[in-house]
């Protein structure tokens, strides 16, 4: 019998699925060069090519593909930043983002290049550490300007718009990494003194922080493994952003909230910033695939909808709202859940 052509044509582009790892493979590869720090003027293809130790032909490639992206302008052959890459994609100054790119890419590594296929066929590897001191520190170091293109600000006008926020005098920020979070919400008010805690390698980078904002009078620090260690008592809120991950099993969570609980004044507040997997952890998309690699490595960070509501109460919380975020400095990856647990 003759076959005839198909008449149902796919609802979706999957050619251009093959080419979706090519289009970050150009940015990284630009970024691991440093080409766009050489690029706030006009230049040719040649005269990056050699600045930068290239082959000048796979140069000129590279640049066209960085226009064609949108990331570079060429006129008369020659390429430039646009003003966005040059604010935000260079290793310059407190905007460029080009090392915090860099890092987060460092952890989908152990995923890339066919290794996906390896970790779903045999499982996570027996060593399971992917977060030492080093880790910390290091990331926290590559993280700041990524706080500061709006994160850290974001997140301070969010606080500063809760009802109660005015009268803060004492806050704790626990995992509070390069301490822009912080620092940002002791500049939102008048008078409340913020404490960061954090391992001490990486309250070392966040003191460093504190001194570049001349924050020192207002922003204090402890250092410790909070899971364990005293953190001191009389807050009027305590924010954990995106560091209760590494405790995501209710027998490591419950204490850290009881602590919490028992370290608020009355009518303090616990305010958690973090994911919150919903639709059978299917959803919301971006914060599933961030997750893969190191899921796929074994270590699961991820938290599934209602467990930390969950816990607040469990710790005692009187009532605990939780709003979904979805601001894109906030919520880089899509969606953040806002959780504000109260203590009566
Ligand atoms: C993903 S970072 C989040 C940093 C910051 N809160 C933010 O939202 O940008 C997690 C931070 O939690 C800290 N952390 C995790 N477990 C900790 C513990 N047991 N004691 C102290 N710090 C901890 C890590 O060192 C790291 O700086």
């Amino acid at each position: 019998m003759k076959k005839s052509l198909p008449t149902d044509f796919p609802e979706l582009n999957y050619h251009e699925l093959p080419y979706i790892a090519i289009r970050w493979e150009t940015v990284k590869t630009a970024l691991q060069l440093g080409l766009f720090d050489l690029l706030p003027e006009p230049q040719s293809a040649s005269d990056i090519a050699v600045r930068v130790e290239c082959d000048a032909k796979n140069t000129e490639y590279l640049l066209n593909a960085l226009t064609a992206l949108g990331y570079l302008y060429k006129k008369d052959g020659l390429f430039c930043n646009t003003e966005q890459t040059e604010r935000f994609l260079t290793s310059r100054g407190d905007t460029g983002l080009a090392e915090s790119l860099l890092a987060y890419d460092q952890w989908n590594e152990p995923a890339l290049n066919g290794r996906m296929l390896t970790l779903v066929k045999e499982g996570a590897p027996l060593s399971r550490d992917m977060v030492s001191e080093q880790v910390w520190a290091d990331s926290a170091r590559k993280s700041i300007n990524g706080s500061r293109c709006g994160r850290a600000q974001g997140i301070a006008r969010l606080l500063s718009l809760l009802p109660d926020f005015d009268q803060w005098q004492k806050v704790l920020d626990i995992g509070a990494g390069p301490g822009l979070i912080g620092i940002a919400v002791a500049a939102a008010h008048p008078t409340l003194e913020c404490c960061l805690f954090d391992r001490p390698v990486v309250i070392d980078v966040a003191q460093e922080t504190i001194k570049e904002y001349g924050m020192e009078d207002r922003v204090k620090t402890i250092s410790g493994d909070y899971s364990v260690d005293p953190f001191g008592e009389g807050y009027d809120a305590i924010i954990a952003s995106y560091t209760l991950n590494f405790y995501n099993e209710t027998e490591k969570l419950a204490p850290i909230m009881e602590k919490c609980f028992a370290a608020l004044n009355p009518g303090g507040s616990l305010i958690v910033f973090s994911d919150g997997l919903s639709e059978e952890k299917t959803q919301p998309t971006d914060m599933v695939i961030s997750w893969l690699p190191t899921s796929l490595m074994g270590q699961d960070f991820s938290f599934e909808e209602e467990v930390l509501p969950r816990a607040m109460l469990a710790a005692g919380f009187d009532s605990v709202r939780t709003k979904t975020l979805t601001d894109q400095f906030i919520s880089p990856l899509g969606v953040t859940e806002f959780h504000v647990g109260r203590k009566r």
